[in-house]
C-alpha cells in the first residue's frame, strides 16, 4: 500500500484543538501520514491563550532538514510561524527541497486575540511565502490585513482574491467564518474563475481550530492527489461534519470533532 505523507510546519497547541495537533489529527482522519516541524510552543486551552515560546530558528530548520534527508512530504502546510525570522527560513528550505503541493494559512491571531503573528512579519509573509504557495487559506480579517481591503460583501472578496493572487499563491481561498448569515461560503480564486463552496452556517461555540483543521484536510488531499477543488469539497465536508459533532470540551471555544467525517463516511455507505 502507498502511504502518503504530509508535513506540517506550525505551533503546538497544549489544549490539542488547534496548531499541529488538529493538523495531526485530521492527517491521521483522512489516512495520510503526518509528520511535524514545530515553529513555536503555546500554552493554550479552550480560553485563550496564556504563552508563546517560540522555537530556536536552528531547531525548526533543523527538524526541516531532518525531514528532507529522509522522508519527502507530498505535500506540506504551514499554519503558525510567528515572526519574519521563521517566515524567511521556512520559504528557503521549502524551495531548498523543491516540496511542491504547499497549503499557506496565514494564522494570524487566535480566536480570543492573542497574536500568533507579530506585525512585522506581514511582509515576509507576502514576499517569501506566497509566491511559493499553491493555495493560501486567510480568513476574512487575514485576507483584509494581506490585500489591504475592507471585506464585506462576496464582492469585496472576490476584489482581494485578486489581490492576493497577485502576490503570487497559485490559488486564494477565502474562508467565510468571519461572515455573517445562513449560508456558509469559502470563496476560492484560481486566476481565471472563482468558485464558491457553500453549507449550512452551525450555531456553535465550538470553533477552535476550524481554519487549522480546513487547511489540514486541504493538504491531506492534494497529498493524495487531488487537484485543488476535490481537495477543498472533501476539507469542507469534514470540517462541517467536525463542528456539527461538536464535543462540548473545555468551557471556552472547544474543539472541533476529528472523528466525525469517519462516522459520517460510515453512514452514507
Ligand atoms: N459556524 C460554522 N458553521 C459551518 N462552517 C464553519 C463555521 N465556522 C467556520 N466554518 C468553516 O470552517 C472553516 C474555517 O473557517 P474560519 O473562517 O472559521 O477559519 P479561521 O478563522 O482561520 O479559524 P481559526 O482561526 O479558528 O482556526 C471554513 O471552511 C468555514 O466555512
Ligand atoms: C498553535 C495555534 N495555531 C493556530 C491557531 C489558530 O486557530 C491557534 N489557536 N493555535
Amino acid at each position: 500500500m502507498k502511504m502518503y505523507k504530509a508535513l506540517t510546519i506550525a505551533g503546538s497547541d497544549s489544549g490539542g484543538g488547534a496548531g499541529i495537533q488538529a493538523d495531526l489529527k485530521t492527517f491521521q482522519e483522512l489516512g495520510v501520514f503526518g509528520m511535524t516541524a514545530i515553529t513555536a510552543i503555546t500554552a493554550q486551552n479552550t480560553l485563550g491563550v496564556q504563552g508563546v515560546y517560540p522555537v530556536p530558528i536552528e531547531g525548526i530548520s533543523e527538524q526541516i532538514d531532518s525531514i528532507g534527508a529522509d522522508l519527502t512530504p507530498d505535500a506540506v502546510k504551514t499554519g503558525m510561524l510567528f515572526n519574519s525570522e521563521i517566515i524567511k527560513v521556512v520559504s528557503e528550505k521549502i524551495k531548498q527541497y523543491s516540496w511542491t503541493n504547499l497549503v499557506v494559512d496565514p494564522v494570524m491571531i487566535a480566536k480570543g486575540g492573542a497574536p500568533l503573528l507579530q506585525e512585522e512579519a506581514i511582509d515576509a509573509l507576502k514576499h517569501f511565502l506566497l509566491p511559493i504557495a499553491t493555495v493560501i487559506t486567510p480568513n476574512i480579517p487575514e485576507a483584509e490585513v494581506l490585500s489591504g481591503q475592507k471585506i464585506q460583501s462576496i464582492n469585496d472578496r472576490k476584489k482581494a482574491a485578486e489581490i492576493i493572487f497577485n502576490l503570487g499563491a497559485k490559488n486564494v481561498m477565502i474562508k467565510g467564518g468571519h461572515s455573517e448569515g445562513e449560508a456558509m461560503i469559502d470563496l476560492l480564486f484560481d486566476g481565471n474563475e472563482f468558485f464558491q463552496f457553500e453549507s449550512k452556517r452551525i450555531v456553535t461555540k465550538n470553533t477552535h481550530g476550524t481554519g487549522c483543521t480546513f487547511s489540514a484536510a486541504i493538504t491531506a488531499e492534494l497529498a493524495k492527489g487531488k487537484n485543488i477543488r476535490e481537495a477543498i469539497a472533501i476539507a469542507k465536508d469534514f470540517i462541517q461534519a467536525a463542528i456539527e459533532d461538536d464535543l462540548m470540551i473545555g468551557s471556552g471555544h472547544g474543539p472541533t470533532n476529528h472523528w466525525a467525517y469517519r462516522r459520517k463516511c460510515a453512514q452514507r455507505k
